[in-house]
């Protein structure tokens, strides 16, 4: 065994306790607070150090421009939709537009959930009302209940536990599946045969044709198929919940450096990425690979300070920026990060999140994106890099493996009054499971043509 305690040692891991932590949950009760982190402390871990590692080496080749990253699952799981079916549709989406981006990229592309610990949330606003009625946000299962209910909005530390439970669970489907044979190549690629069937598809059945005569290929040539039925999955959410993650931190005794493992990869929100504030310093502290999120208002100084403290070393994989501009911003924004990341010589690697700066209020009053604005922010992503000389290296999608009606547009036009057929997130809109294809398909389409 490798991982020996969360004792503190040297790097004082809980520096951060003294430092303002925004968007945490006011606990209303310290004694169950104590109880839920002395259980989260005591129990086993939920990844190991050498698959934190394993997924740092993987993202030194995405900031190479080796391979490139698709990052997808809920704005916010919940508790009672970690079921089979659902965990398995999301897999299933994920590594069908896995085959497609690996063929436009002619890269291996590194698979990894927005899952199995994406369980808190922050907001802007503390409150939500309802018909006049005020209680607190819903700020993620971990911390309340959805249920617009006082009882309900009250945050119980407790769920930090079932939360923990629950992130196990699911990533034990999560590799269940992928080690399984659901990851079969010739599986996954019928499974998007299948979705080209829809004649609203006809345009990217080109693309299949060219991966189903690269299969047919590999097999003449005599490949062995049956390395291809597993693949690796990894799993990431955003660290919000300091008390979540410092109990899950353990020391690896091969090292003696601290590990987060309540995942592979944690990321710092765009709320809470204040370089004196409590999230950086707590995820300086700790050696999983670490990914920050980037707005529009991000300066080249305070990229070059946040890359400073979370990655002092410049350690290969150690830091990835997901930049969520917005559509209509990030031709103008991204530019000047990525010319002084260049100039500075700092190597990250680079997703785009085209989902945060998107969103809009339906004329029906439904919290939703558009398909064409998430597009043309992934198209300007890899604009924007390819100008500068820097490497889009991935993908960072709020998606489902569902047929969910959240997000406006794609080839099946959901439109303003469908968004009411089965809008079920808790918190922001997803790609259903065809529109999450149809973007595979559009970035491997660009992929190719360069
Ligand atoms: O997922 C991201 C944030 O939690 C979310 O966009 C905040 O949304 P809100 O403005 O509804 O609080
Ligand atoms: C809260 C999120 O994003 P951001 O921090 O970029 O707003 C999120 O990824 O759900
Ligand atoms: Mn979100």
């Amino acid at each position: 065994m490798t991982i020996e305690s969360n004792v503190n040692q040297s790097n004082d891991l809980d520096s951060f306790r003294s430092l303002t932590a925004l968007q945490q949950p006011t606990w209303p009760d310290a004694e169950r607070l104590d109880r839920a982190r002395s259980i989260l402390s005591e129990n086993a871990p939920i990844v190991v150090p050498a698959g934190a590692d394993q997924l740092r080496d993987n993202l030194a080749r995405v900031a190479r421009g080796e391979a490139f990253l698709l990052q997808g699952g809920d704005c916010a799981e919940s508790f009672a939709e970690a079921d089979s079916a659902r965990i398995g549709n999301k897999i299933r989406t994920i590594l069908q537009m896995a085959v497609v981006l690996t063929h436009g990229a002619s890269m291996p592309v590194v698979k990894m959930g927005r899952m199995a610990g994406q369980f808190a949330k922050p907001r802007s606003s503390d409150t939500e009302i309802r018909d006049g009625v005020e209680l607190p946000a819903y700020r993620g299962d971990m911390v309340n209940g959805f249920e617009f209910t006082a009882e309900s909005r009250i945050p119980d530390p407790m769920r930090m536990v079932e939360g923990y439970r629950i992130s196990a669970a699911t990533l034990n489907l999560a590799r269940a599946f992928t080690q399984g044979g659901f990851a079969d190549l010739r599986r996954v690629h019928e499974w998007n045969a299948g979705f080209l069937k829809n004649p609203a598809y006809k345009r990217y059945e080109r693309t299949a044709k060219e991966i189903d005569r690269a299969i047919r290929f590999m097999a003449a040539c005599g490949v062995d198929f049956s390395a291809l039925r597993t693949t690796d999955f990894f799993v990431g959410h955003e660290a919000l919940l300091l008390d979540y993650e410092r109990s899950l931190t353990r020391i690896d005794s091969r090292t003696g450096n601290a590990y987060d493992t309540s995942a592979h990869f944690l990321w710092i929100g765009e709320r809470t990425r204040q370089l004196d504030g409590a999230h950086v310093e707590f995820l300086s502290k700790v050696a999983n690979p670490i990914g920050i999120k980037l707005g529009p208002t991000t300066t080249p100084d305070q990229m070059m300070a946040l890359a400073e403290r979370i990655d002092p070393d410049r350690v290969p994989g150690r830091l990835t920026f997901i930049t969520r501009m917005g559509a209509s911003r990030i031709r103008e924004v991204l530019p000047v990060l990525t010319t002084a990341a260049k100039r500075e010589g700092l190597v990250a690697a680079w997703a785009t999140d085209p989902m945060h700066g998107n969103t809009i209020t339906s004329a029906t009053g439904y919290k939703t994106r558009r398909f064409s604005d998430v597009m043309d922010e992934v198209v300007g992503f890899f604009e924007v890099h390819r100008s500068v000389g820097t490497i889009p290296g991935g993908l960072h999608m709020e998606l489902t493996g569902d047929d969910v009606t959240e997000v406006l547009g794609g080839s099946e036009e959901i439109d303003d009054e469908g968004l009411a057929a089965r809008y079920e997130t808790l918190v922001d809109p997803r790609l259903n499971h065809q529109q999450s294809l149809e973007l595979a398909f559009l970035v491997a389409e660009m992929l190719v043509t360069g």
